[in-house]
């Protein structure tokens, strides 16, 4: 149970789980605090612990986070149940693995699904979803039409963070099928949205107890998380298995319909040439969940903690609303077009991303050689987070951080990206592939529901307090009923 040479200072190495539980210990259910207090108790920038067997640095410090983010020797991800459980043991997909691997399958994806609107301006997945946002507050204007939208709109109520799955989720289909999904085949949707929420709640920044003690999920897989972990992303693995068949099936190579085809095609170009290809069925099925599960969850999750902050500071709706008015006016929708005419709305998102960190460890990274980092040795295989709450939080950097306050990213009219010094999607190579969809997506569907809404507590009392938040891989907030009513 010895330290390595010149590791990070932190708490000891205990049998079984390390330094596991002396970090819950520090802020239970808050990882992110927790790493904040060790970091004070041992007055270090760099907190170093086990995890089991696996050590574990833990980046506490503003300019460290970006040092980590940006040198390419800490690009890696550790391989664990976490990815693992979600694909039969394989290590498929985007997020958990790395190398050649990873490189290829995230450069080709991302480079395909831009021809079908994704990390760009694109009309055509813009109107896919005004349509979608249009279709929701006409569920509330109409009411809804059966009992299982009843279970998210119900008379002048709406369900969060559900009520905003369709846009998001019909927006990745768009991407991969070049099709969304009607409202009758809503309830799919809000299925994948609620299964997505699952995932994203069976494990925590660090992966939790399961994935320093793997056999956890034998003895205890429910409390462990495990059955949460892989019913929730088999919900999307199977949803896109049916849909990839159905597009080999009807494939025709002369032709290509959407990203699954240009992949389909790229598969069998390898195989052909070189009889070994990075390229399969189950990794495009991985893709397809790795892009689709925090578009079902985390997008939902901010829009959600925007609302409630509303409803704690009703000053900021009253400004998003005489933005709009004042940019937009009530005849049209708005648009992609009104984001820079509309700082204060963008500013919120922005805001709301920095006051509560929604991946406040990140994603761990991995380093791929001996290294050093702030006076340290760190070396190859130990794992790697940034504390970007930390970062969030820090007096230094955002002088009232514990004020919500949109209006320190807006000088001369306009949302500054410099002053906005929050890495809410990383930096680097491992950047959040989704950045560019989630903050249009963000604005669209938030500026498009406030237009039409306004929104008040379903008791009608207002809100003292944030509800509690639960840790997971992303933090989220209890679901809930919020009242709405039309501003026409
Ligand atoms: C508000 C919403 C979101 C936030 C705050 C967020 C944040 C993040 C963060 C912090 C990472 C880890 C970066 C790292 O490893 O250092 C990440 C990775 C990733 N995100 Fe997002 N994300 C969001 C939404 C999305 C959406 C909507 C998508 C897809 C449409 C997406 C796709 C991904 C993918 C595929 C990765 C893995 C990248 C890789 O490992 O190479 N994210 N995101």
């Amino acid at each position: 149970y010895d330290r390595q040479e010149n590791f990070p200072p932190g708490p000891v190495r205990l049998p079984v789980y390390g330094g596991y539980w002396i970090l819950l210990a520090k802020a239970f259910n808050d990882l992110g605090r927790a790493t904040m207090r060790l970091a004070k108790e041992y007055n270090t920038k760099i907190v170093g612990l086990y995890l089991g067997p696996l050590p574990q640095v833990l980046v506490n410090d503003s300019e460290l986070i970006k040092e980590v983010l940006i040198r390419e020797e800490f690009d890696g991800r550790v391989d664990t149940v976490l990815g693992r459980a979600r694909c039969y043991w394989k290590k498929l997909g985007i997020f958990f693995t790395d190398g050649f691997f990873w490189h290829t399958q995230r450069r080709f994806s991302l480079r395909y699904m831009r021809d079908f609107g994704f990390g760009r301006r694109c009309e055509n997945l813009e109107d896919a979803i005004q349509h979608d946002v249009k279709e929701m507050i006409d569920m509330v204007k109409n009411g809804p039409k059966n009992d299982i939208e009843k279970k998210i709109v119900n008379g002048d109520l709406i369900y969060l963070p559900h009520f905003f799955d369709v846009p998001f989720i019909n927006g990745m289909l768009h991407v991969f099928v070049n099709t969304t999904l009607p409202r009758d085949k809503y309830p799919m949707l809000w299925n994948l949205g609620k299964n997505s929420l699952i995932f994203q709640r069976s494990s925590n920044d660090l992966g939790g107890a399961l994935v320093i003690t793997p056999w956890l999920r034998n003895i205890l897989p429910n409390y462990s998380g495990f059955n949460d972990l892989t019913s929730g992303t088999k919900a999307l693995y199977d949803f896109y298995g049916d849909l990839i068949r159905n597009a080999m099936d009807t494939f025709d190579e002369t032709h290509e319909r959407h990203f699954i085809d240009m992949y389909i095609k790229k598969m069998k170009e390898e195989m052909k040439e070189k009889q070994r290809t990075t390229y399969s069925v189950e990794q495009l099925q991985m893709i397809c969940t790795d892009y689709t599960f925090p578009a079902a969850s985390a997008t939902e999750m901010v829009l959600t903690m925007i609302i409630e902050r509303m409803l704690i500071q009703p000053e900021i709706q009253e400004k998003v609303h005489e933005e709009i008015d004042r940019v937009v006016g009530r005849d049209r929708l708005p648009t992609l077009d009104d984001r820079d005419k509309m700082p204060y709305t963008e500013a919120c998102l922005r805001e709301c991303m920095r006051f509560d960190t929604l991946v406040p460890l990140g994603v761990p990274h991995r380093a791929l050689s001996d290294t050093k980092l702030g006076g340290y040795t760190i070396a190859e295989n130990t794992s790697v987070s940034v504390n970007l709450m930390n970062l969030n939080l820090d007096v230094k950097v955002w002088g009232d951080p514990q004020n919500f306050r949109p209006e320190r990213y807006i000088a001369n009219g306009k949302v500054q990206a410099s002053l906005d010094k929050s890495l809410s999607f990383g930096a680097g190579r491992r950047l959040c592939a989704g950045e560019t969809f989630a903050r249009q997506g963000m604005f669209l569907v938030f500026a498009i529901f406030m237009q039409a809404f306004h929104v008040s507590t379903a008791d009608g009392k207002p809100l003292k307090d944030r509800a509690k938040r639960i840790q997971g891989i992303i933090t989220s907030i209890p679901e809930f009923w919020v009242r709405v009513s039309s501003r026409s």
